[in-house]
């Protein structure tokens, strides 16, 4: 039998294997401390260069090469008990090795802020006071100071301490009395031990669920009769009713006292569901998202790993919360893109949700009317189980999808006259209209009229957009902003004009044509404060607005039982996008937004305005649904060898100097082919579509790889070589194992 952990000798220093929160690509070893205990998951301070770092420990007694005289002890031992759980540390290095990530900045982005600086675990104990032990100092003199003497002999009487507001039950408010008494140095202020369930929220009544109908009922009996880890595609139609059957499989596995996982994109996360969900779950919820402040989410993670929270509804990195006794993971609108991180740690909530529910040995179900072509492919190749709910749940029935050919017709701001037509017959018939435009602000552009300048970015390689309403020009890649120019700031003329339209255009056309009409704009920029999207949604819902106009945070998974016609402005773009995901995403877009259509007893109705009617994948998707678009789409995929028919990794690099990121990935490239065997292919390097963006010229080389083992192959010896390379210091670098976006 082969000795593990071997106990350490006099000869062989003992190491303990360290995940620093510092950009250094790999594990460090480091001596034992002088004193105490060390375990994995416990976090330490360790000397890194001429300073000290915050690091995870990731493994105890393990051999080096290092020689004695270059180890370094770590300094001191934070955490008198691991935060992390063997089982968690190996899914978090596992997902930074796959991704290619740093596992410092892996291992500490999955902790709540507090904890990735030296801070301890939150103390969420209530505060109050109690009498000092060994008091010395004279009691109050009672005649002068009677509420003094109140207050000592309550504190007297419980000697473990009172809550603040027991204290203000029993005496009303003495904040004078105690702070003179703790001044003579009679009673102190405490924590107190109580539970702290703070993060948890329950609610005493469940709703009944209704009575599923055959297809969901199917679904359910298919996951829940599997044995262990299963990954299974919840593939329904919008209002098929996948979220019942998610409740369904929740209960279940709550019941057999395991804890479940709710993954769901971040604009989807909204109160709506959240309250849906703590209606029907009868058990403590604790959620977590970035609009979180940081002791929340520290409660709600606490709350997880503890055990107390049962399910956790969380966007993407919950994933990486400890979950002791994980039974199930859900991953809903599982092909939604703010599943994939995009910048740091790059990685795919999705992907990982599947590994995670392998590690822990339980089933997976990835839901989504319009799933990833990459998890239909598992689906059709057999490594996921496929489900299907193909009709709407309940008396609702699909919506009609219609096409108004838009060439040569005159618009009012994007308007067609066949949708006015048909917007006022709803509006008349006392229904509900959305709107779906996805672009913000007033004009994407704003240009002068007789010397032909345009708002251009000055950062970015990018078009400034118009919002009228705060009268600036905002380049929505960078940020800047300018006061909006009331002449042309090259010829001085006054005659500007905004081109083309955004939400905040056609809002206005609107209150026009329609005056005094409730309407809502749905947007980031109408969304901003806090609580106004759920305020907003809630109004819709209940059908106070009847025109709802919006970007795509409309389009996602909401619930709109009012809405009988639903009309898409333009999604043209998407159908000779540059990325060749541009038609998936955009077939998604179109089917998602059309799902909030006729969604209860009254049917509805799609209008799409198109500038290519007969484009022929609008025509299959129109026509035979998204399952035979997908068909076509991956036939496609498959003839140009593009994924999931491949792998990719995308290396990107940026710099404010001209040429620099271009000599960089040349670099890269030439360190990375004779890494790599024959059928691994490079892309570039070559500019980023967008060069220049927020002042940094960008590009990117693509490595593809007929299989993820070939692609890691080259990207485990690779990563290193690249860290090693001479770079300018103001060069920027990244890698993204299985990229979504070419950008
Ligand atoms: N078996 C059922 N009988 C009656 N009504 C149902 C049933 N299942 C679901 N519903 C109702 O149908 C509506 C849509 O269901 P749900 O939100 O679960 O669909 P979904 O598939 O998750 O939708 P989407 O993909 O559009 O988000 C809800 O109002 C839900 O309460
Ligand atoms: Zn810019």
């Amino acid at each position: 039998m082969p000795a593990a952990n071997p106990e350490p000798s006099a000869q062989m220093p003992s190491v303990v294997r360290v995940a620093v929160a510092a950009p250094v690509g790999e594990l460090l070893d480091y001596l034992r401390p002088a004193s105490g205990n060390v375990s994995p998951g416990m976090r330490v301070l360790v000397p890194l260069g001429r300073g000290q770092r915050v690091g995870m420990i990731a493994a105890v007694n393990q051999p080096t090469d290092l020689p004695s005289a270059r180890l370094k002890r770590i300094a001191t031992v934070l955490d008198p008990t691991p935060l992390l759980t063997p089982a968690d540390l190996s899914f978090l290095l596992w997902a930074s090795e796959y991704y290619r990530g740093d596992p410092g900045e892996a291992l500490f982005g999955a902790l709540p802020a507090r904890l990735r600086r030296a801070q301890p675990l939150l103390d969420d104990r209530p505060l109050g006071w109690r009498v000092r032990a060994g008091a010395v100092a004279e009691p109050p003199d009672l005649r002068r100071a009677p509420r003094q003497g109140a207050v000592l002999a309550l504190l007297t009487a419980a000697p473990q301490g009172l809550t603040d507001a027991a204290v203000r039950t029993a005496l009303g408010d003495c904040s004078g009395p105690l702070r003179a008494l703790a001044a003579r140095g009679l009673v102190e202020r405490c924590r107190l031990d109580a539970p702290a369930a703070a993060a948890v929220t329950q609610l005493p009544q469940p709703e009944p669920p209704p009575s599923l109908n055959e297809h969901q009922a199917d679904a359910e009996a298919v996951v829940a009769a599997s044995q262990g880890f299963g990954c299974f595609l919840l593939d329904g139609v919008t209002g098929s009713g996948k979220t019942e059957v998610y409740l369904r499989l929740i209960a279940r596995v709550l019941d057999a006292g395991r804890q479940v996982l709710v993954l769901v994109p971040e604009i989807g996360l909204t109160p709506q569901l959240r309250k849906r969900f703590a209606r029907r779950v009868p058990a403590p919820m604790a959620v977590l998202h970035s609009g979180l402040a940081d002791t929340d989410r520290e409660r709600a993670w606490r709350a997880a790993a503890g055990g107390e929270a049962r399910l956790l509804l969380g966007t993407r990195s919950a994933v990486f919360t400890p979950l002791p006794q994980l039974g199930l993971v859900i991953v809903d609108e599982e092909h939604d893109l703010s599943l994939k991180q995009q910048e740091g740690f790059r990685y795919s909530a999705r992907d990982l949700a599947v590994r995670r529910a392998q590690q822990a040995g339980c089933p997976v179900v990835l839901g989504s009317a319009t799933p990833a072509l990459e998890t239909l492919h598992n689906a059709r190749n057999g490594r996921y189980r496929h489900l299907r709910l193909p009709e709407r749940a309940g008396r609702a029935v699909d919506p009609e999808i219609l096409l108004a050919d838009i060439r040569a017709q005159p618009l009012e701001t994007g308007l067609s006259h066949a949708l006015l037509t048909r917007m006022e017959r709803e509006i008349d018939a006392g229904n509900q209209v959305l709107l779906f435009l996805n672009r913000r602000g007033f004009s994407p552009v704003l240009t002068c009229h007789d010397c032909g300048w345009v708002s251009e970015c000055t950062r970015c390689d990018a078009r400034m957009t118009l919002h009228r309403g705060r009268a600036i020009l905002v380049c929505h890649h960078c940020g800047l902003e300018h006061r909006q120019p009331v002449q042309c700031p090259y010829c001085a003329s006054p005659d500007l004009r905004p081109l083309g339209q955004g939400t905040e255009r056609v809002e206005d056309t609107l209150r026009q044509r329609f005056p005094g009409l409730p309407l809502a704009r749905i947007d980031r920029d109408s969304t901003r404060r806090r609580g106004e999207l759920e305020r907003l949604l809630t109004a819709a819902a209940r059908g106070e607005h009847r025109i709802l106009l919006g970007t795509q945070m409309l389009a996602k998974g909401h619930h709109l039982p009012g809405v009988t016609l639903v009309g898409i402005l333009d999604l043209d773009h998407g159908l000779y996008g540059s990325d060749f995901r541009a038609t998936e995403r955009m077939a998604q877009l179109l089917v998602q937004v059309a799902g909030r259509a006729g969604r209860a007893e009254r049917p509805g109705t799609v209008l799409l305005q198109t500038r290519h009617p007969q484009h022929p994948m609008l025509q299959l998707l129109l026509r035979d649904g998204y399952g035979a678009f997908a068909t076509a789409a991956l036939a496609e995929r498959e003839e140009a060898n593009l994924p999931p028919f491949s792998h990719q990794a995308m290396l990107r690099a940026d710099s404010p100097k001209e040429q620099a990121a271009l000599d960089f990935l040349l670099q890269a490239l030439a360190a990375a082919r004779p890494l790599a065997p024959q059928d691994v292919e490079f892309w570039g390097p070559a500019p980023a579509q967008m060069e220049r963006r927020a002042g940094r010229i960008r590009a990117q080389l693509l490595l593809q790889a007929p299989t993820r083992a070939l692609l890691q192959g080259v990207l485990a010896p690779l990563l290193p070589a690249l860290r090693a390379l001479k770079a300018p210091r103001e060069l920027r670098w990244s890698v993204d194992v299985d990229p979504q976006e070419s950008l």
